[in-house]
């Protein structure tokens, strides 16, 4: 189905056309106990300044839009989770923008991160990191590669906030590199960082949100608790991001393929990256929990984020009304 392009889409994308991968109206759900959640918590409707543009919020799962960036050309972005909003976007870099990338990391050196390499409860293990800055940059490619994905980032900004530039920042872009064996624990995206950015360099995935919600209208409540491998199961609950890898290798041995809920797998290839929002104003989203579990080869990602002190600061609901009554006047 060809829709009629937006035009309230966000700034240097064209959406071309929606689409919907899975058909979702024959699953059987009810919102009678959605319903029942909200008033108990008091779930507040409001839009979220700290969340995904429009064009991207609504989106159900699995539907997607083409959008269209002079630096990537076209790339589908499809909505993978709501609660926390993740989204895959396909093909964003070109295989000489991953390559390029690894090379201007190793040029500069990746240092081990983590604590104490000997250290069985470090969080990160295995993995080592180096940051790409424009200010550091070694050649005209370099820079622009950097610049590019920098831009690429801001469109993924909420627009009534995308304009407000002294309200938000972006990192330096983060490159990992993980060994054989290599993960990252079970964290949220601290520091303010609303908005992650997560490439895939070389293909292997592995990321793990244990909480995310993949189905509409879920009305199967997932308790957090501090006991997750235990209770939540890679391939079965949440949202698992499977590269050229097997899945298998991530998954419980007691689940064989068939067992394997697809809505709770998404693929990825050299060049994808999930795109996913970890805060409300004032408040973290905590279903935006992730790791990456231990991958069976090496892995390389690079990551944007975008920060803001302000709105992730425990007064960010009231920056965030101001932001927003201000946008509402201008658009009146
Ligand atoms: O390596 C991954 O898949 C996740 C990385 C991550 O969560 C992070 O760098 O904050
Ligand atoms: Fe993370």
């Amino acid at each position: 189905m060809i829709g009629k392009p937006s035009t309230a889409f966000f700034l240097g994308l064209t959406s071309l056309k929606r689409q919907s991968f899975h058909e979702i109206s024959s699953l059987k759900v009810t919102n009678s106990i959605a319903n029942e959640v909200e008033k108990i918590f008091n779930v507040d409707p409001k839009e979220n300044l700290l969340g995904p543009p429009k064009s991207l919020e609504s989106l159900k799962i699995n539907e997607s839009i083409i959008a269209r960036n002079s630096f990537s050309g076209d790339i589908t972005i499809q909505r993978l989770s709501r609660d926390p909003d993740i989204f895959l976007l396909k093909s964003v870099l070109s295989p000489e923008v991953t390559t390029s990338i690894k090379l201007f990391a190793q040029e500069q050196g990746l240092k081990i991160a983590g604590t104490r390499k000997s250290d069985e409860n470090s969080i990160r293990k295995n993995s080592h990191l180096t940051w790409l800055d424009k200010v550091d940059a070694t050649s005209d490619r370099y820079f622009e590669i950097v610049k590019n994905m920098e831009d690429l980032a801001v469109t993924f900004v909420h627009e009534a906030l995308r304009s407000q530039s002294e309200m938000y920042d972006l990192e330096s872009l983060q490159v990992a590199k993980y060994d054989q064996e290599g993960k990252f624990d079970f964290h949220h995206d601290d520091y303010g960082r609303f908005a992650t950015v997560l490439y895939y360099l070389n293909g292997v995935g592995g990321t793990y949100f244990p909480y995310a919600q993949t189905r509409e209208n879920n009305d199967i409540i997932s308790l957090r608790n501090l006991d997750i491998e235990k209770t939540h199961i890679p391939g079965k609950d949440g949202l698992l991001i499977v590269g050229k890898e097997d899945p298998k290798h991530y998954i419980h041995s007691e689940l064989t393929g068939e067992e394997f809920d697809s809505a709770s797998i998404a693929y990825i290839e050299p060049g994808d990256a999930v795109l996913f929002y970890n805060y409300r104003p004032g408040e973290k989203i905590e279903n935006s929990l992730h790791g990456s579990l231990p991958v069976p080869c090496e892995k390389w990602i690079a990551t944007n984020w975008i920060r803001s002190e302000k709105l992730t600061s425990s007064f960010g609901h009231l920056y965030a009304d101001q932001i927003l009554s201000e946008g509402l006047g201008l658009y009146m």
